[in-house]
């Protein structure tokens, strides 16, 4: 089938790619010119595994074309998606420009009858807005169909989720328009599930609210099992084994960060109170989550009370691992709030180092090796649970830091090999682990 995507993002560019993977002629396209000449070349603009390998294939196998002209790419398309970003308004609300500008594009440039599928994530109704949208700005006598087909992928794995998701939700009010959709989706094997518009769009905001719920609630239990002296691994393994609460999303860490939850979670606040219902458990997740993004400053200050003149090294500033993506990552947050302390901060990421300049505070001092950042730091954070730092030999804090106090947000480390390297180990809703500490003959041998 012939499909123009709109909007090479995260979103847009694995739908592309993937699209064409499974056999469809696909034009991906996108305003930024910069942006489309690489992509022309089969290079990603986003760091993902596994993205390029398929983008390079189909452009040579001619499934794949990328332009910045709406008109070209929109060509005989039998199905247009929309792909754009949704970005927060101040008022945490979804921004819908980006969406309402694409509808006048394809309004404008479509030249036969097509379905317009919204994968972009936009608040209950949006789609009937994008119909009014394009009817009232339609140039030619063609006819459409809108469908909403949400989008689930995670960042760092999108490819692997792109043909191992869970389900395709294709929501739409006319069974023909969704018969097609579900035919252009049959090669990713994964299963469907139809329903209407409205709840379609629905179900993204209540899936990504329902993920962000249960960060926020083992998070909570964490700060709870660290005042109580219990162990928030085991609690979370525990809990996992119930397979209604189910394994997955239970790390407790420095709150969730990307360019989702936190908007998403606003947003659907929003879209409650817009039909004037308080949407009381969500805002409780979201205030839960700003506080958890502190956690590592207050562990900090009660070490070493002051931070000023402090050299604290930062490992892992990507908002989670296998992402150059530095959207609402806690580590923006903790940065900035060490530099304001007067801390003097050292930072490294294995991937995420370019895009975190555009976003960091200036003052701070950019590393390229985990060694450099550790040498002669007071202390070092994990924000980011990089593979790289989950295997560093335990043995370098001691050699290269002033003194080896690791406060840890993503519970890189087991803490029998922390106290086995004399490291002093704060890490999330475990014991502190502290060769200083009196207790510490009965800790190792509670551990071992
Ligand atoms: N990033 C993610 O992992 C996921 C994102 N989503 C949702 O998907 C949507 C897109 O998100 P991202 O891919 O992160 O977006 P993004 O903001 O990274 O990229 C959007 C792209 O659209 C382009 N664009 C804007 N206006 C355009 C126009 N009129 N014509 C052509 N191109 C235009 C921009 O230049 C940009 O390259 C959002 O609604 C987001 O909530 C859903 C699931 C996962
Ligand atoms: O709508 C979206 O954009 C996407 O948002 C999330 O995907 P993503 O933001 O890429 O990443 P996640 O793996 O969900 O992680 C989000 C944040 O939660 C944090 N997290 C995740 C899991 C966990 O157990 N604990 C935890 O703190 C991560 O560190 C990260 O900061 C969802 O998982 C996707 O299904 C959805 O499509």
């Amino acid at each position: 089938m012939k499909i123009a995507v709109v909007g090479t993002g995260y979103v847009g560019l694995v739908t592309g790619v993937t699209l064409s993977e499974i056999g469809h002629c696909v034009t991906c396209i996108d305003i930024d010119q910069t942006k489309v000449e690489k992509m022309k070349k089969g290079i990603s603009p986003i760091y993902e595994p596994g993205l390029e390998e398929l983008m390079k294939r189909n452009i040579r196998e001619n499934n794949l074309f990328f332009t910045t002209n709406h008109r070209e790419g929109f060509k005989d398309a039998e199905v247009i998606y929309i792909a754009v970003g949704t970005p927060e308004k101040k008022d945490g609300s979804a921004d819908l420009s980006f969406i309402e500008e694409v509808a006048i594009n394809i309004a404008q440039n479509i030249n036969r009858n097509v379905i317009v599928v919204t994968k972009s994530t936009v608040p209950v109704g949006t789609n009937y807005h994008i119909e009014k949208i394009i009817k009232q700005n339609l140039v030619n006598d063609i006819k459409f169909d809108i469908v909403s087909n949400p989008e689930f992928l995670r960042e760092g794995s999108a490819v692997f989720d792109a043909f191992n998701g869970d389900r395709i939700v294709i929501g739409a009010d006319n069974n023909k328009a969704a018969q097609i959709i579900e035919e252009v989706n049959n090669n990713y094997g994964i299963p469907v599930f139809k329903t209407d518009i409205k709840s379609a769009e629905m179900i993204k905001y209540a899936s990504n609210a329902f993920l962000a719920t249960k960060i926020s609630f083992i998070n909570e239990i964490s700060n709870i099992c660290e005042r109580l002296g219990a162990d928030i691994e085991g609690v979370a393994q525990g809990m996992g084994l119930d397979n209604r609460i189910g394994s997955q999303f239970l790390n407790a860490g420095i709150g969730y960060g990307g360019s989702c939850f936190p908007k998403d979670t606003k947003a659907l606040i929003q879209i409650a109170g817009n039909v004037d219902y308080e949407f009381e458990l969500l805002k409780g997740v979201v205030k839960v989550n700003q506080k958890q993004q502190r956690i590592l400053i207050e562990k900090l200050e009660q070490r070493f009370g002051e931070l000023g003149n402090k050299v604290i090294g930062v490992l892992g500033l990507a908002f989670k691992p296998n992402t150059d993506d530095m959207r609402e990552a806690p580590s923006i947050v903790i940065i900035k709030e060490l530099l304001n302390k007067g801390a003097i901060v050292k930072v490294y990421d294995p991937i995420a180092i370019e895009s975190a300049k555009k976003v960091l505070e200036p003052g701070v001092n950019y590393a390229t090796s985990v060694d450099e950042t550790l040498y002669k730091s007071d202390a070092v954070l994990i924000l980011t649970e990089w593979d790289e730092f989950k295997e560093i030999d335990l043995s370098l804090f001691k050699q290269l830091m002033n003194q080896p106090i690791v406060v840890d947000g993503r519970n890189c480390f087991d803490l029998k090999g922390a106290l086995e390297n004399d490291i002093e180990y704060y890490s999330i809703g475990r014991k502190e682990i502290n060769r200083k500490s009196e207790e510490l003959e009965s800790l190792s041998n509670s551990i071992r």
